[in-house]
């Protein structure tokens, strides 16, 4: 060893040449926060990865083959949910630089950008929330094989309950919600939310736009709203926040969710968290406890109990997808399991275009086509139809649900349709009376005449 080096720590390296202190200071941490479904400041873990003295930028990347066409025609992502990730882009900008981060929004492959940005910023580090999907983990591998020195930092922040501290493994998953729920309402393992720092991060400027695109800049026609719609909310956290706020404390809708969930029309009939926790500008977490909350101070009942079970869904099927991983996407399902499935693209169109033999599913995809919302109710009738009725390979179906919905989440999407369709969780594999559920559920109308009354349609 060379007598100039005689300590090392923290980063500096100490010696000491006759009477002489050199300090030989090592280069500041460049660390990039990459986002991901994890678009919000509050409740976020990355906040643990990241010292003011290190340089830290953030990340998003709008991945070209989003706004490209799917082997079936329509684009993966289609304008509502655009409008509303742009949004929700801005509002995490704006929360970023509060705290001196810069955010940089690319149009390319994440690992395009992540190239372009070592020339100007040899990171050293990423930070970003684990995604397990076979779409997601090939857009990190290909950052990974390109950067093989660099460090990672990875969290969950999607889940309500971390899935490390389910008491079982994942491996043990039970296949039925029940039983997994009994489980899990045991111990309610839900961790605190994470606090927003204290302080600011050095500002780093670098010679990258911005600027985030409009709905125009991506390709999209303008939109405007629907006047009908159910789901009329801006995208980011800010408007989450206020919603949950709303929601629970300043209207207390939460009282009355288990008698009014299953309605069609308005916006209140539901909570609506959940494009907000698609894209994760909403933390479950806070929701959890902010409900926890309301039920000390105010009241706890049916209703605020079972929000917090349909949260479960929520985690659930972030399980089944952790479990079973691609076949999630297979033609059998998480179950292998085979049907005869047909693909009949008049029957196809029929649906999307709001066509078919029942009103009721017609009413249906009409607010989807118009709005990019479906109730829960909905959206069980018109996927039963798909794929129990008309027998149609509920993969198409599934992917038209990923191209058009706000609240596109890929585990419960295809965690939903898998369900539905009988090679999923669905112990009693069943089909919907859609006569009987139009009864039941708008027996007055009300919803099919909103979405099918001729003057107010155009499609
Ligand atoms: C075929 C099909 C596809 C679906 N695709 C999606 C999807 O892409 N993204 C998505 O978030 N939800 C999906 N769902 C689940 C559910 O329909 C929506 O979460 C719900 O309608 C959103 O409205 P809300 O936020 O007002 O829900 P609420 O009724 O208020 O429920 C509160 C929260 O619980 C969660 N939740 C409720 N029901 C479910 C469920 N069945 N599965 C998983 N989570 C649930 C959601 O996060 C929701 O925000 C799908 C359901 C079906 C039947």
């Amino acid at each position: 060893m060379s007598d100039l080096f005689h300590g090392e720590k923290n980063g500096q390296r100490i010696g000491r040449k006759s009477n002489i202190v050199v300090m030989h200071v090592e280069k500041r941490n460049k660390k990039i926060l990459w986002f991901r479904n994890n678009l919000r400041t509050h409740d976020a873990s990355y906040w643990k990865y990241i010292a003011p003295e290190d340089e830290v930028i953030a990340v998003y990347c709008i991945e070209p083959n989003w706004l490209q066409p799917t082997c079936y025609g329509w684009k993966k992502m289609e304008v509502f949910r655009a409008k509303f990730l742009l949004e929700t882009l801005h509002v995490l900008q704006v929360n970023l630089s509060k705290f001196g981060i810069q955010l940089y929004v690319f149009q390319k492959t994440a690992s395009e950008a992540f190239r372009d940005i070592y020339n100007e910023f040899p990171f050293d580090t990423i930070i970003s929330q684990n995604e397990w999907t076979s779409e997601e983990r090939a857009i990190e591998n290909e950052i990974k094989t390109t950067f093989l020195n660099v460090n990672w930092n990875t969290f969950y922040d999607q889940f309500l309950i971390h899935p490390e501290d389910l008491s079982f493994s994942i491996q043990d998953l039970p296949n039925v919600f029940t039983t997994y729920r009994k489980k899990v309402e045991q111990s309610w393992n839900v961790k605190n939310c994470i606090e927003l720092p204290n302080e600011k991060f050095t500002s780093v400027e670098l010679s990258f736009s911005k600027e985030i695109p409009t709905v125009e800049d991506l390709g999209y026609a303008s939109i405007s709203i629907d006047h009908r719609s159910a789901f009329p909310f801006q995208g980011g956290e800010n408007s989450a926040l206020k919603h949950l706020k709303n929601y629970i404390w300043e209207f207390q809708q939460i009282k009355t969710y288990k008698e009014t969930r299953n309605e069609l029309v308005g916006v209140n009939y539901s909570t609506k968290f959940s494009a907000w926790l698609a894209n994760g500008s909403l933390s479950p977490r806070i929701i959890y406890q902010e409900i926890r909350k309301f039920e000390e101070e105010v009241i706890a009942n049916e209703s605020t109990y079972w929000v917090l079970f349909e949260l479960l869904w929520r985690d659930f099927f972030k399980c089944v997808s952790l479990k079973f991983g691609d076949a999630l996407f297979y033609q059998s399902g998480i179950l292998d399991r085979k049907y005869h499935w047909k693909q009949n693209p008049t029957i196809i169109q029929n649906w999307i275009d709001g066509k078919t033999e029942y009103d009721f599913v017609n009413a249906n995809m009409l607010e989807l086509k118009l709005t990019g919302w479906m109730s829960n109710r909905g959206r069980q009738n018109v996927a039963s139809y798909f794929a129990k009725e008309k027998e149609q390979d509920w993969r198409i179906g599934a992917s038209y649900f990923e191209s058009m919905l706000i609240d596109y989440d890929v585990h419960s999407n295809y965690g939903n349709w898998n369900y539905l369709a009988g090679v999923g969780n669905d112990p009693r594999d069943r089909k919907f009376n859609i006569d009987l559920q139009a009864k039941n559920y708008d027996s007055f109308h009300v919803f099919r005449n909103l979405w099918l009354t001729k003057n107010k349609v155009e499609v």
